[in-house]
């Protein structure tokens, strides 16, 4: 077990990446699909069941800990990972994006964000430098720099000014986070969906010589199209001995199609968050459980999987719980989703290590038009 922050470059098919993350908490296989465990649980899921499907590291929202129940209480009880018994790595988000979503009252300058807790009320002031304590107290293993992640559409000014606050934050969190043995901070790129900006802000952060760089401000509502088309322009000017992590991606299809451009890290909350409202992620597609086609199908979701969830119960006796609102129903889906989540991730290893990544990439997406029979 490595005592240091590690990334192995394993294999490569044309910009697609087979690597492994080396941390003291254990190894992540790349590329990687974190569930997202928002406030110290991936909802409607045990941690064991989520490490069963082959999660190598999950996700922590540093806004949603941070005021519930608190950093400081989380380190005064061993940290997040004995909190939440995940004994494995896990990344925390810088609490930013979440407070521009989700806080009310926010506002940002060149000091940091201040805003109101969604749950009491109660005014917080968070940092670059309080963003990355908070992390620490956590017990991150990748913390994230703080950044601002520009609402588009913008003027090329705004998003040009962001951008570089973004940077400017970046090097304060570099600074911020010191010396910790082991563990990694990753610095975000912004620049909105200008792809001259999008290089600016990768150089400049390369520059930092970071651990690893995340792809920001996508996956806001932005077409595929824009998305893509900014990674293509990101990742030949990010280190290419380094992780490169998509923050917030996405659909199965997003996921490939990211893998193919370079990306070798992922989060979303789309399998764990349609799970619980009842729509399930297949290799034919989605289905939607509350659909009255399902009420009497007695086939399973899918036979051939080795997910419980997906081989040994009904399709109507999934759309009975979605339908009844039983807690059951958002487990189930949950579990298979995110089993489904998981071997896709193994299937484009797979593929990268053995040359054939167009090919897979093909049969996936015939199968999700094929959709289900
Ligand atoms: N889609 C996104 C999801 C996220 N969690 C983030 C983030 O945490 N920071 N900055 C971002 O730009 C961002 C984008």
């Amino acid at each position: 077990m490595t005592q240091s922050f590690q990334f192995s470059l394993l294999a490569t098919d044309g910009a697609a990446r087979r690597g492994e993350v080396s941390m003291p908490r254990g190894t992540i296989r790349t590329p990687a699909f974190m569930p997202v465990g928002t406030a110290g649980t991936v909802k409607a899921m045990y941690m064991d069941q989520v490490r069963d499907l082959g999660a190598d590291i999950i996700l922590g929202n540093t806004y949603h800990l941070m005021l519930r129940p608190g950093a400081e209480r989380v380190a005064r009880l061993g940290g997040l990972h004995e909190f939440a018994r995940w004994p494995h790595p896990i990344l925390t988000d810088s609490g930013g994006f979440q407070v521009m979503s989700l806080a009310q009252l926010r506002k940002l300058s060149e000091k940091g964000v201040t805003f109101k807790s969604h749950i009491d009320g109660v005014v917080h002031e968070m940092s670059p430098e309080r963003s990355i304590e908070i992390q620490g107290l956590l017990g991150s293993d990748i913390q994230m720099q703080l950044d601002e992640c520009v609402a588009l559409p913008a003027e090329r000014d705004v998003i040009e000014r962001s951008m570089e606050l973004s940077l400017r934050w970046a090097d304060r969190c570099k600074i911020a986070f010191g010396d910790q043995p082991g563990r990694a901070m990753f610095g975000i790129v912004q620049g909105g969906d200008d792809e001259a900006l999008r290089v600016r802000s990768a150089e400049a952060l390369t520059g930092l010589d970071l651990k690893g760089y995340a792809v920001g401000g996508l996956a806001v509502g932005e077409p595929q199209p824009v998305m893509l088309a900014m990674l293509d322009a990101v990742c030949p000017a990010l280190p290419q001995h380094k992780p490169r992590y998509l923050m917030g991606v996405g659909t199965p299809d997003d996921i490939v199609k990211s893998v193919q451009r370079g990306i070798d890290m992922f989060d979303c909350v789309m399998p764990t968050r349609a799970g619980r409202h009842g729509l399930a992620y297949t290799r034919h597609g989605k289905i939607n459980l509350r659909n009255a086609r399902h009420a009497e199908d007695s086939r399973p979701l899918d036979a051939e999987s080795d997910c419980p969830a997906a081989r040994d119960y009904s399709r109507a006796y999934l759309h009975h719980l979605v339908k009844a609102g039983e807690a059951l129903g958002g487990m189930l889906l949950t579990w298979n989703n995110l089993s489904y989540y998981q071997s896709l991730m193994q299937g484009l290893r797979d593929a990268i290590e053995a040359g054939r990544l167009a090919d897979h990439a093909a049969a996936l997406a015939e199968g999700w038009a094929r959709g289900d029979l």
